[in-house]
């Protein structure tokens, strides 16, 4: 097992050098100054994560962690939990929305198997089941604290592997039955904010599962009171092995120093509780879109994230994260690729 401590003390902030590098090569680039907006601050962002004036993000992977829910005894979702499985055969099959779109942006899908409740097997799934599903939050802990802690190194390994066999950017995905109102829980206690704020429709419930979704969760938070100082306990207690699992995933990026985009809301909780556990996190972060889901912008004005798109998407897997390696493209390649104004021979403003 890692040592959370000392990969969490690796974490180190951005590289101002290259930043300051990035910035000096986007001012000379034949654009007026400022003209492409946060794509400049994206590419001076990258520089600063990777230590290169000029950094690519070839090599790209999405991480869908898929896990089961006990929370979905109590009726929180408007779909069964048998989705789950069906949904990761999906994904191995590549008839899921988020393998069109890593299609699209060229990015691996690598799916991870850590605690869904069925029997699963495909030469291309990682099986790295923790349990089978989390225990019933509204009734007990989720997970112990150990089952949290080994959730957490799987997601650790998983990227770390991916790392060794060469990964420049990566994008965190999930699947999970039951998962918003695990999201909505974690929220709640590490924003300090009444549930109702952070609890929204999921797959899609009615006004009145919302009300019943928001008791559920009220009544999770006080039976286990976690204690909201220490974000493995809240993660134990109210979290999800899918969530935890990229806890790790961003952490480790992080050590690694590779840009990470976060999706929507569930991965955004995730990146919340490792933002909490390492404050320093928030310096490899983009946020990929902002989710419908009533929440993820308070989460992301925590996390002083600005989202790269905001298009009504309600879904996970990753799939708003995936489109956003686009805008991260854009903002390399035009780093990279534009001539500066001395090379076009290309007159730049007087004071320049
Ligand atoms: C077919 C299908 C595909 C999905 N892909 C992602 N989710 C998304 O919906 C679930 C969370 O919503 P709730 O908390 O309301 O259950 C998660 O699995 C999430 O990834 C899906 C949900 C369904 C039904
Ligand atoms: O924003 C998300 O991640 C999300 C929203 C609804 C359902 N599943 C995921």
């Amino acid at each position: 097992m890692t040592d959370l401590k000392a990969l969490i003390g690796s974490i180190t902030p951005l590289d101002f050098n290259y930043v300051e590098q990035a910035r000096a090569r986007q001012a000379q680039l034949t654009k007026p100054a400022g003209s492409l907006g946060r794509l400049e601050e994206i590419a001076a962002q990258v520089a600063g994560i990777t230590r290169s004036v000029i950094p690519v993000v070839q090599r790209r992977a999405v991480v869908v962690m898929a896990a089961d829910h006990g929370v979905t005894a109590e009726g929180v979702s408007a779909y069964p939990k048998d989705v789950t499985p069906q949904m990761v055969l999906n994904f191995l099959a590549g008839g899921a929305a988020i393998n069109a779109l890593a299609r699209q942006a060229h990015a691996d899908v690598i799916v991870v198997d850590i605690g869904v409740a069925a029997d699963l097997e495909h030469p291309n799934l990682l099986s790295r089941k923790v349990r089978r599903g989390t225990a019933n939050m509204a009734r007990e802990a989720a997970m112990s604290e150990v089952e949290v802690l080994q959730a957490i190194n799987i997601g650790i390994a998983v990227l770390e592997n991916l790392a060794e066999q060469g990964l420049d950017l990566v994008a965190t995905g999930e699947m999970g039955i039951g998962n918003t109102t695990a999201a909505s829980a974690l929220s709640a206690c590490l924003l300090d904010v009444p549930a109702e704020y952070v609890t929204g429709r999921g797959t899609g419930i009615d006004d009145q599962q919302l009300a019943h979704k928001v008791r559920i969760i009220e009544r999770a938070i006080a039976h286990n009171a976690p204690d909201i100082s220490q974000p493995l306990d809240v993660l134990a207690k109210l979290g999800g092995l899918e969530i935890a699992g990229l806890v790790g995933v961003i952490l480790a990026a992080a050590s690694r120093r590779i840009p990470i985009i976060i999706d929507g809301f569930i991965s955004s909780a995730a990146a919340l509780v490792a933002w909490s556990l390492a404050p320093t996190v928030r310096d490899y972060l983009f946020a990929g879109h902002l989710s419908v889901e009533r929440g993820h912008r308070l989460i992301l004005e925590k996390l002083d994230l600005e989202p790269l798109l905001n298009l009504n998407l309600r879904l996970g897997e990753g799939t708003g994260a995936v489109l956003a390696m686009h805008i991260i493209e854009g903002a390399l390649r035009t780093h990279k690729e534009m001539a500066t104004f001395s090379e076009a021979s290309v007159s730049n403003k007087d004071n320049a």
